[in-house]
């Protein structure tokens, strides 16, 4: 999935990017989330860098990964500072792990995700983790690109489940059995 994001062109790519940031707007503006825990995508992740300059959202929750991989949470617009593994965070208090329980919305990288809403990540269990902790009310969403909706991926009593994807064309919904029963 790395090596399929890598080949593409950088005019490709910002195309997708942008075709993603509007249908994400559309997914803002039918939720109407009080709070959003986004991402800033990284290294060919989609979405692009204004990723989660989302209009009309009163609070943005960006994660801050700690030493264990576990998620904390800092508010955005904010400055960013570089953190570990090349990733951008932002400054600020420090909202505490639980800081997604109060999510409406929550954006969450993933490299692939399968219509039975198992979601593949690159493997620090960070999201695993997080994503348990959300309110039972919440959508959880993930940027791709075309090709990353897939229909089988292996799944762990850990994972997560997610409940619908945002792709360059649209929004799809992904059936699963409940947060805490990954299909
Ligand atoms: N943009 C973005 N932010 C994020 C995540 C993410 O996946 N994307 N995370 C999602 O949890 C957390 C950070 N976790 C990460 C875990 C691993 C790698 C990474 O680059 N891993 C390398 C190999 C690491 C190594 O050297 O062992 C890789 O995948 O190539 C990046 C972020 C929080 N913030
Ligand atoms: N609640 C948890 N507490 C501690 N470790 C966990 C938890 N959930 C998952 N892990 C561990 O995290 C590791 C990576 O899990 P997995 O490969 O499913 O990550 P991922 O979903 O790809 O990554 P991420 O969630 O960071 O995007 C596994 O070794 C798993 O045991």
């Amino acid at each position: 999935m790395l090596a399929a994001r890598r080949s593409q062109t950088p005019e490709v790519r910002a195309e997708a990017d942008a075709a993603i940031r509007r249908v994400l707007a559309d997914v803002v503006a039918t939720v109407r989330p009080g709070t959003v825990c986004a991402y800033l995508p990284m290294g060919g992740e989609p979405g692009g860098a204004q990723l989660p300059d989302l209009p009309g959202v009163g609070r943005i929750l960006l994660p801050v990964l700690r030493p264990d991989l576990d998620l904390d949470w800092a508010t955005y617009p904010a400055p960013l500072v570089p953190g570990r593994y090349g990733l951008a965070e932002p400054e600020g208090p420090r909202l505490g792990v639980d800081a997604i329980t109060e999510a409406d919305l929550i954006i969450a990288p993933g490299l692939a995700v399968s219509t039975d809403g198992v979601r593949l990540g690159r493997g620090g269990g960070s999201y695993d983790r997080a994503l348990a902790r959300v309110a039972p009310s919440a959508v959880v969403v993930v940027p791709l690109y075309e090709g990353e909706l897939v229909d089988r991926l292996p799944a762990e009593p850990h994972d997560r489940p997610v409940d619908a994807v945002v792709t360059p064309t649209g929004v799809r919904l992904v059936a699963h059995t409940g947060r805490n029963h990954p299909a």
